[in-house]
């Protein structure tokens, strides 16, 4: 699908913030791990999302969708296993978390995915499983296990993804006896493994950090079902906060304000840059403003490197992006997919292998047509500077949002941009 963005100004102000994919994951994977019936409320059925929902019924939980609510009635043990190939479509996150997850049923089960999925690193499980002599083997299609990881002492890396970090701490919960993860800086990403730590508990389960690089998972410890609601998504309020910045006045809703969600920092970020926010109990606001370059660091937040990007690139002067190598590593190499597609806007921008520099302020050149290579951050990224280019701009692929963010375009239509789909 192709979707030309016809450059404009809001004409509306209000929008309400989608539920958090992260959270969400969490949450039906949390539910599906316990016993008797839980109920997630505020559910969006994006892509990642429907296949973590489809993967965790083949683990044997029943899940009915009862419009944004989730029903999941949890699995009694192991042994329920409907099917031994699953299919990880393009999550990171439902691979990763269910390898340790599935390898518990002991049996020989299969993960496949689509696009770039098996070419993201996964080599932090290939060494864990072969470390305790369990099979594991990957082709360019998929990635198969056998054996169910033992609990103990795991050292493991934290600078390559930090959904291995999650991934054992769903699984090692539910072992006998108790594990540690010892894990080896630089740890990236950890927001997300807070998040981890947080659901676990709300399930009723206890695993926590010891020291900063310390993570203790008591054994012997039985999920409970709950009734939960899914807060909204921080990752996605990037793409207001730079519409607010550079467009026009955004008022968005329904996010938690003392959320522990690590893309909360794209408020620091745009203050630090010099963009005007207010924050109230009911919405953050986000104002047109001046913004000046600086230095991020996204080790904590590589979701919101594409939108940062863009906003740089409206920004006077230099922004110097750190700590981004892992970038390189989502759904596309999102340093490289930016810095093609900025180019053809014109904005100056260039890369090492963890860094970006981009020059701004720059008028984006419309009348282009741009790639999303496959990646729904690049594209909802592409379509919010587009707005305020010199013509229309068309971006292929545009169909990539499903994978998060699937009203997207009807969000942004709802604040008055014009987008033609084709
Ligand atoms: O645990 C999670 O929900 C996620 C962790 C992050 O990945 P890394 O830990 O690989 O950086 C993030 O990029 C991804 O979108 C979601
Ligand atoms: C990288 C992402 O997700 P995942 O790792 O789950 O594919 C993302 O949503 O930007």
């Amino acid at each position: 699908m192709q979707a030309t963005i016809i450059p404009g100004r809001c004409t509306q102000t209000t929008v309400a913030i989608p539920p958090s994919k992260s959270m969400a994951h969490r949450a039906i994977i949390c539910a599906a791990l316990a016993q008797g019936e839980s109920l997630i409320h505020h559910v969006d059925y994006s892509d990642d999302i429907l296949t973590t929902i489809d993967g965790m019924r083949k683990l044997g939980a029943h899940i009915e969708l009862e419009g944004s609510d989730v029903r999941v009635q949890g699995i009694p043990d192991f042994n329920q296993l409907q099917s031994e190939e699953i299919f990880c479509k393009e999550s990171g996150s439902t691979l990763r978390f269910f390898i340790p997850i599935f390898s518990l049923t002991g049996k020989r089960v299969r993960f496949t995915g689509q696009n770039r999925l098996l070419q993201r690193p996964q080599t932090v499980y290939q060494q864990l499983f072969e470390a305790q002599g369990f099979h594991y083997s990957q082709t360019a299609e998929w990635i198969e296990i056998e054996g169910a990881l033992q609990p103990g002492d795991i050292t493991l890396r934290g600078d390559i993804s930090s959904q291995f970090i999650s991934g054992l701490l769903f699984a090692l919960a539910c072992r006998k006896e108790d594990s540690t993860l010892h894990i080896e800086p630089p740890f990236e990403s950890r927001s997300y493994v807070e998040l981890t730590l947080q659901m676990l508990q709300d399930f009723g389960v206890h695993a926590y950090f010891e020291d900063e690089l310390t993570l203790r998972i008591p054994g012997g410890q039985r999920y409970q079902a709950c009734e939960t609601t899914v807060e909204s998504d921080y990752s996605q309020l990037g793409f207001y906060a730079a519409l607010g910045c550079v467009n026009h006045e955004v008022h968005c809703q329904g996010l938690r304000p003392d959320s522990r969600q690590g893309d909360r920092q794209i408020l620091d970020f745009v203050r630090k840059m010099g963009g005007k926010t207010e924050v109230t109990d009911k919405e953050v606001i986000v104002y047109p403003s001046s913004l000046s370059g600086c230095e991020l660091d996204m080790q904590n937040c590589p979701d919101l490197g594409p939108i940062l990007m863009v906003l740089a690139s409206f920004a006077q002067g230099e922004t110097k992006m750190i700590n981004a190598a892992r970038l390189r590593y989502k759904e596309s190499d999102r340093i490289e997919a930016m810095e093609t597609e900025l180019r053809k806007v014109g904005v100056p921008i260039h890369s090492s292998e963890g860094e970006v520099w981009i020059q701004g302020p720059t008028a984006w050149k419309g009348g282009v047509t741009l790639d999303g290579h496959k990646d729904h951050r690049i594209v909802m990224a592409l379509a919010i500077g587009a707005t305020m280019a010199d013509a229309p701009v068309t971006i292929e692929g545009a169909e990539a949002i499903a994978k998060s963010y699937p009203g997207f375009f009807r969000d942004l239509r709802s604040l008055g941009i014009e987008v033609k789909e084709k």
